[in-house]
Protein backbone atom coordinates (compact mmCIF):
# COMPACT_ATOMS: atom_id res chain seq x y z
CA UNK A 1 0.00 0.00 0.00
CA UNK A 2 2.66 2.21 0.62
CA UNK A 3 5.73 1.69 -1.67
CA UNK A 4 7.70 4.47 -0.36
CA UNK A 5 11.01 4.37 -1.52
CA UNK A 6 12.39 5.97 1.67
CA UNK A 7 15.91 7.18 1.98
CA UNK A 8 18.59 5.45 4.43
CA UNK A 9 17.79 6.25 8.07
CA UNK A 10 14.39 7.69 7.18
CA UNK A 11 10.95 6.28 8.85
CA UNK A 12 7.39 6.18 8.28
CA UNK A 13 4.59 4.94 10.05
CA UNK A 14 0.96 4.80 8.62
CA UNK A 15 -2.01 5.67 10.32
CA UNK A 16 -5.95 5.01 9.70
CA UNK A 17 -7.02 8.22 11.04
CA UNK A 18 -5.22 11.52 11.58
CA UNK A 19 -6.35 11.25 15.64
CA UNK A 20 -4.35 8.13 15.24
CA UNK A 21 -1.23 9.57 14.06
CA UNK A 22 -1.84 13.00 16.31
CA UNK A 23 -1.86 11.10 19.51
CA UNK A 24 1.24 8.61 18.50
CA UNK A 25 3.02 12.06 17.34
CA UNK A 26 1.84 13.92 20.87
CA UNK A 27 3.32 11.42 22.30
CA UNK A 28 6.65 11.36 20.51
CA UNK A 29 7.44 15.11 20.95
CA UNK A 30 6.33 15.23 25.07
CA UNK A 31 8.65 12.46 25.43
CA UNK A 32 11.45 14.12 23.31
CA UNK A 33 10.88 17.65 25.15
CA UNK A 34 11.00 15.91 28.84
CA UNK A 35 14.52 14.39 27.96
CA UNK A 36 15.51 17.58 26.93
CA UNK A 37 14.11 19.36 29.61
CA UNK A 38 16.27 17.09 32.05
CA UNK A 39 19.28 18.35 30.45
CA UNK A 40 18.59 21.50 29.40
CA UNK A 41 17.08 24.44 31.19
CA UNK A 42 14.56 25.26 27.89
CA UNK A 43 13.36 23.05 24.98
CA UNK A 44 12.41 24.74 21.40
CA UNK A 45 9.31 23.13 19.81
CA UNK A 46 8.78 24.11 16.20
CA UNK A 47 5.35 23.50 14.68
CA UNK A 48 3.86 24.31 11.15
CA UNK A 49 0.78 26.22 10.41
CA UNK A 50 -2.15 24.36 7.93
CA UNK A 51 -4.74 22.05 8.70
CA UNK A 52 -3.08 18.77 9.54
CA UNK A 53 -1.79 19.76 12.77
CA UNK A 54 -4.63 20.59 14.33
CA UNK A 55 -5.45 17.30 16.43
CA UNK A 56 -1.45 16.80 16.98
CA UNK A 57 -1.90 20.40 18.89
CA UNK A 58 -4.73 19.81 20.83
CA UNK A 59 -3.14 15.74 21.89
CA UNK A 60 0.30 17.50 22.30
CA UNK A 61 -1.47 20.31 24.84
CA UNK A 62 -2.66 17.66 27.25
CA UNK A 63 0.71 16.71 28.33
CA UNK A 64 2.26 17.15 31.45
CA UNK A 65 5.13 19.27 30.51
CA UNK A 66 7.10 21.64 31.99
CA UNK A 67 5.82 24.10 29.52
CA UNK A 68 7.20 27.38 31.22
CA UNK A 69 10.43 26.15 30.17
CA UNK A 70 9.42 25.53 26.38
CA UNK A 71 10.03 28.23 23.87
CA UNK A 72 6.94 27.37 21.10
CA UNK A 73 7.69 28.92 17.53
CA UNK A 74 5.80 28.36 14.19
CA UNK A 75 8.15 27.16 11.29
CA UNK A 76 6.59 30.03 9.22
CA UNK A 77 4.31 32.55 9.37
CA UNK A 78 2.12 34.69 7.01
CA UNK A 79 2.55 38.14 7.30
CA UNK A 80 -1.12 38.55 7.83
CA UNK A 81 -2.52 40.20 11.56
CA UNK A 82 -2.90 38.03 13.98
CA UNK A 83 -6.79 38.25 13.89
CA UNK A 84 -6.63 37.21 10.39
CA UNK A 85 -7.94 33.31 9.58
CA UNK A 86 -5.17 32.21 7.55
CA UNK A 87 -2.87 33.37 10.24
CA UNK A 88 -0.93 30.50 11.76
CA UNK A 89 -0.15 31.99 15.01
CA UNK A 90 -3.79 32.29 15.81
CA UNK A 91 -3.96 28.74 14.61
CA UNK A 92 -1.28 27.83 17.37
CA UNK A 93 -2.84 30.17 20.07
CA UNK A 94 -6.44 28.55 19.62
CA UNK A 95 -5.19 25.52 19.43
CA UNK A 96 -2.27 24.00 21.04
CA UNK A 97 -1.21 27.36 23.63
CA UNK A 98 -4.34 26.61 25.70
CA UNK A 99 -4.35 25.90 29.53
CA UNK A 100 -0.74 24.40 30.80
CA UNK A 101 0.33 24.81 27.60
CA UNK A 102 -0.25 28.80 27.24
CA UNK A 103 2.68 28.62 30.52
CA UNK A 104 4.54 28.45 27.34
CA UNK A 105 6.92 31.30 25.61
CA UNK A 106 5.87 32.16 22.48
CA UNK A 107 8.10 33.56 19.67
CA UNK A 108 6.73 35.01 17.23
CA UNK A 109 7.31 35.19 13.47
CA UNK A 110 5.04 37.96 13.03
CA UNK A 111 6.33 41.30 13.92
CA UNK A 112 5.36 44.99 13.43
CA UNK A 113 6.26 46.09 9.55
CA UNK A 114 4.28 46.26 6.07
CA UNK A 115 6.07 43.55 4.71
CA UNK A 116 8.51 40.72 5.75
CA UNK A 117 11.33 42.24 4.82
CA UNK A 118 9.97 45.47 6.77
CA UNK A 119 9.43 43.33 10.06
CA UNK A 120 12.96 41.12 9.39
CA UNK A 121 14.94 43.04 12.10
CA UNK A 122 12.23 42.81 14.14
CA UNK A 123 11.69 38.82 14.03
CA UNK A 124 15.51 38.44 14.72
CA UNK A 125 15.20 39.96 17.52
CA UNK A 126 12.22 37.70 18.75
CA UNK A 127 14.78 34.51 17.92
CA UNK A 128 17.33 35.73 19.17
CA UNK A 129 17.32 33.41 22.10
CA UNK A 130 16.25 30.43 20.20
CA UNK A 131 19.04 27.47 20.39
CA UNK A 132 20.58 25.94 17.19
CA UNK A 133 19.62 23.07 16.40
CA UNK A 134 15.96 22.84 17.47
CA UNK A 135 14.65 20.31 19.78
CA UNK A 136 11.53 19.54 18.40
CA UNK A 137 10.54 20.14 14.79
CA UNK A 138 6.87 19.52 13.36
CA UNK A 139 7.22 20.14 9.28
CA UNK A 140 4.21 19.71 7.03
CA UNK A 141 3.99 19.58 2.91
CA UNK A 142 2.23 20.95 0.35
CA UNK A 143 1.62 18.79 -2.74
CA UNK A 144 3.94 20.87 -4.62
CA UNK A 145 6.60 19.40 -2.42
CA UNK A 146 6.72 22.74 0.10
CA UNK A 147 7.75 22.83 3.60
CA UNK A 148 7.69 25.24 6.11
CA UNK A 149 7.44 28.26 3.77
CA UNK A 150 10.30 27.09 1.56
CA UNK A 151 8.18 26.94 -1.56
CA UNK A 152 10.00 26.09 -4.93
CA UNK A 153 8.73 29.17 -7.00
CA UNK A 154 10.04 31.57 -3.86
CA UNK A 155 12.41 34.00 -5.29
CA UNK A 156 14.47 33.88 -1.65
CA UNK A 157 14.44 29.86 -2.00
CA UNK A 158 18.10 29.48 -2.55
CA UNK A 159 19.65 31.57 -0.21
CA UNK A 160 17.11 29.88 2.68
CA UNK A 161 18.17 25.97 1.67
CA UNK A 162 21.76 27.22 1.78
CA UNK A 163 22.39 25.83 5.16
CA UNK A 164 25.91 27.10 5.30
CA UNK A 165 24.47 30.74 5.55
CA UNK A 166 24.15 32.43 9.08
CA UNK A 167 20.58 33.55 8.33
CA UNK A 168 17.88 31.61 10.08
CA UNK A 169 14.47 33.12 9.12
CA UNK A 170 14.11 34.70 5.41
CA UNK A 171 11.24 36.66 4.10
CA UNK A 172 9.20 34.37 1.23
CA UNK A 173 7.56 35.80 -1.59
CA UNK A 174 6.17 33.11 -3.62
CA UNK A 175 3.95 34.11 -6.75
CA UNK A 176 2.02 31.14 -6.12
CA UNK A 177 1.32 32.28 -2.40
CA UNK A 178 -2.04 34.70 -2.20
CA UNK A 179 0.19 36.38 1.02
CA UNK A 180 3.77 37.42 1.47
CA UNK A 181 5.46 34.84 4.23
CA UNK A 182 8.35 34.65 6.14
CA UNK A 183 10.19 30.80 6.85
CA UNK A 184 12.75 29.33 9.15
CA UNK A 185 15.62 28.54 6.74
CA UNK A 186 17.38 25.59 6.36
CA UNK A 187 20.08 26.31 8.76
CA UNK A 188 17.81 26.58 11.80
CA UNK A 189 15.57 24.03 10.43
CA UNK A 190 18.42 21.44 10.37
CA UNK A 191 19.59 18.73 12.28
CA UNK A 192 16.89 19.03 14.75
CA UNK A 193 16.85 17.07 17.85
CA UNK A 194 13.51 15.06 16.95
CA UNK A 195 12.60 15.76 13.08
CA UNK A 196 8.56 14.76 12.23
CA UNK A 197 7.45 15.24 8.85
CA UNK A 198 3.66 14.98 9.77
CA UNK A 199 0.85 14.85 6.43
CA UNK A 200 -2.59 13.11 5.60
CA UNK A 201 -4.59 11.80 2.44
CA UNK A 202 -3.31 9.95 -0.27
CA UNK A 203 -2.12 13.47 -2.24
CA UNK A 204 0.50 14.02 0.20
CA UNK A 205 1.42 10.29 -0.11
CA UNK A 206 2.11 10.72 -3.90
CA UNK A 207 4.36 13.71 -3.34
CA UNK A 208 6.01 12.06 -0.59
CA UNK A 209 6.26 9.24 -3.23
CA UNK A 210 7.49 12.08 -5.92
CA UNK A 211 10.15 13.45 -3.74
CA UNK A 212 11.91 9.85 -2.30
CA UNK A 213 12.25 8.94 -6.33
CA UNK A 214 15.00 12.23 -6.68
CA UNK A 215 15.98 13.28 -3.85
CA UNK A 216 18.99 14.91 -5.72
CA UNK A 217 17.01 17.97 -6.87
CA UNK A 218 15.68 20.44 -3.78
CA UNK A 219 14.57 23.31 -5.04
CA UNK A 220 12.27 21.26 -7.00
CA UNK A 221 10.55 20.03 -4.26
CA UNK A 222 12.26 21.51 -0.94
CA UNK A 223 10.62 18.86 1.40
CA UNK A 224 13.98 16.65 -0.07
CA UNK A 225 16.37 18.93 2.08
CA UNK A 226 14.60 16.73 5.13
CA UNK A 227 14.66 13.56 3.97
CA UNK A 228 17.90 13.08 6.01
CA UNK A 229 18.50 9.98 8.29
CA UNK A 230 16.46 10.42 11.75
CA UNK A 231 13.71 11.70 10.44
CA UNK A 232 10.05 10.62 11.30
CA UNK A 233 7.21 10.96 8.52
CA UNK A 234 3.81 10.18 10.13
CA UNK A 235 0.86 9.84 7.65
CA UNK A 236 -2.77 9.02 8.18
CA UNK A 237 -5.47 8.66 5.72
O1 LIG B 1 1.85 27.99 6.62
C1 LIG B 1 1.67 26.87 6.15
O2 LIG B 1 0.76 26.59 5.35
C2 LIG B 1 2.50 25.70 6.60
O3 LIG B 1 3.50 25.95 7.37
C3 LIG B 1 2.75 24.82 5.42
O4 LIG B 1 4.07 24.47 5.18
C4 LIG B 1 1.91 23.60 5.68
O5 LIG B 1 2.57 22.79 6.64
C5 LIG B 1 1.67 22.82 4.42
O6 LIG B 1 1.18 23.70 3.44
C6 LIG B 1 0.66 21.70 4.66
O7 LIG B 1 -0.57 22.29 5.01
P1 LIG B 1 -1.86 21.35 5.33
O8 LIG B 1 -1.57 20.69 6.62
O9 LIG B 1 -2.99 22.34 5.42
O10 LIG B 1 -1.99 20.40 4.18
Amino acid sequence: MHDLNLPEGVSAAFYDTPEDAALVLADAVAEHLSERLLVAPRASLVVSGGSTPVPFFEALRQKPLDWARINVLLADERWVPEDDETSNTRLVKQHLLQGPASEATYLSLKQPGATPADGLAAVKAALADVQFPLDVLILGMGTDGHTASLFPDAPELELALDDQSDEVVSPMTPPSQAQQRISLTLRALKQAGLTALHIKGEDKLETLQAACSNTGNVREMPIRAFLKPGLQIYWSA
